[in-house]
């Protein structure tokens, strides 16, 4: 049976990309749920930050040109959560504890390292500081009414810090793309089950469901079904309301690759089928309705690196996260071979601390993944690359990036 002409990896992600939109749905969340998302409209400061002038040390708030003298009596103390009523005058100071507010009349505050007791409430001064010195100005930070963050923002440790200081407890952010990952074959078992004769543990699934969870996904689990395609109908039908359904197995040319046949039956249209990359060419892309289908291969391997290709992008894309920058260069350890008409993803790892030189890993069979995790990057050998001698540069693609 002749083959079908394989599509060049670009091609393959420009096609699958283009498409791809944002999910537009927003839904409002308190802070902690909100991490990781993408706001969807501009967030103003309900408040101002600093609320008021407030002290950032531990100290006495006095007057900086005060020409009484370096020995100030106390008036009081200004402890943070407190609004000081007495004012400080010539020849007076005030206790005070950082973030306090400014007692009214002062306009420094000396740290208390920078001062010694002179007798019942009294301090000395040893250095004075400039006016202004160890004060926080109200409004410093942001003022009320101001662009705090901006839409498509993303949702970090640090702009939900900023939201909950200007007085936001919860965010109007994107939906997650809902992303459903089904497993296919009669040989698979859950993980954890141990296989019986002629079966292999279902590897693949949780995978491709943590890849798209680190990029922002919702993952539906749809589990296994049996190479049926009664069974594969029914679990693809519980992907309807999935943004992304993306099955595992039974993409390529066998009596029992039943995915593309199954999936033509179900209504969806094929963008393409095969893809000049090893591992992963059975790649099937197509759409359903709203949905994106991807088929990937069986091989935990081939699926993990389709993964990285393609599905990270994909979901990035709806999700509304940037891109997250993978490739980088190194120089090779060792000559490689010529390259077939694939692009050639080799698992690799570095053999320098400071990662600048790659050797592939021994075996680059797709079913093994005690290399994958081993390993630390891909090497990225073009279609019909030449014999490549050590020494030379090479792409690779990094599987923990910096
Ligand atoms: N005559 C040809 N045979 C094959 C070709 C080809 O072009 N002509 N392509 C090969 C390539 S390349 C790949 S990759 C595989 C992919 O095939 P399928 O997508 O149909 O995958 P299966 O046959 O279902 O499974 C392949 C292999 O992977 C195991 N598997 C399946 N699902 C999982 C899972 N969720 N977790 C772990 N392992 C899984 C399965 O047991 C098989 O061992 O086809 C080649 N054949
Ligand atoms: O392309 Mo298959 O994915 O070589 O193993």
């Amino acid at each position: 049976m002749p083959s079908s002409p394989l599509i060049p990896v670009e091609d393959a992600r420009r096609i699958l990309l283009e498409r791809a939109q944002p999910v537009a749905d927003a839904e409002v969340l308190p802070l902690a749920d909100a991490q990781g998302r993408v706001l969807a409209e501009d967030v103003a400061a309900r408040i101002t930050q600093p609320p008021f002038d407030a002290s950032a040390m531990d100290g006495y708030a006095v007057i900086a040109d005060d020409a009484t003298g370096p020995v100030r009596r106390l008036i009081g103390v200004a402890a943070a959560g407190d609004m000081p009523s007495v004012r400080v005058t010539p020849g007076t100071a005030m206790r005070i504890f950082t973030g306090a507010p400014i007692p009214e009349g002062a306009d420094t505050v000396v740290i208390q390292e920078n001062t010694e007791p002179a007798g019942e409430d009294r301090v000395r001064l040893v250095q004075v500081p400039a006016a202004g010195a160890n004060i926080r100005r109200a409004g410093q930070d942001f003022a009320e009414g101001g662009l705090l963050l901006r839409k498509g923002a993303l949702l970090d440790p640090r702009t939900l810090s900023l939201a909950a200081a200007g007085g936001h407890g919860t965010l109007s952010a994107h939906r997650r793309p809902r992303v459903a990952v089904l497993a296919t074959g009669d040989e698979l078992v859950p993980p954890g089950t141990l296989p019986g004769p002629g079966q292999i543990s279902a590897s693949g699934g949780i995978a491709i469901e943590a890849l798209a969870r680190e990029n922002g996904a919702e993952v539906i689990s749809l589990g296994i079904a049996r190479d049926n395609e009664d069974e594969l109908r029914t679990a693809i039908r519980a992907a309807k309301d999935a943004d992304v359904l993306i099955t595992i197995g039974g993409a390529s040319v066998g009596d029992r690759d039943l995915i593309r046949p199954v999936l033509a039956s179900l209504g969806v249209e094929l963008d393409f089928w095969k893809i000049a990359m090893r591992p992963g060419k059975p790649l099937m892309v197509g759409r359903l309705g709203a949905m994106t289908v991807l088929g990937l291969p069986g091989n935990p391997v081939s699926s993990f690196v389709c993964g990285l290709i393609f599905v990270e992008p994909l979901i990035r894309r709806l999700a509304g996260l940037p891109e997250r920058k993978r490739t980088d260069v190194a120089r090779l350890g060792v000559a490689l071979a010529a390259d077939g008409p694939r692009l050639h993803y080799m698992r690799a790892r570095f053999t320098d601390e400071a990662q600048t030189v790659v050797e592939p890993c021994e075996s680059q069979d797709s079913a093994l993944l005690a290399t994958l995790a081993e390993a630390e990057c891909l090497i990225a050998r073009p279609p019909h690359a030449d014999e490549a001698a050590a020494g030379e540069t090479v792409e690779v693609l990094r599987l923990d990036p910096r």
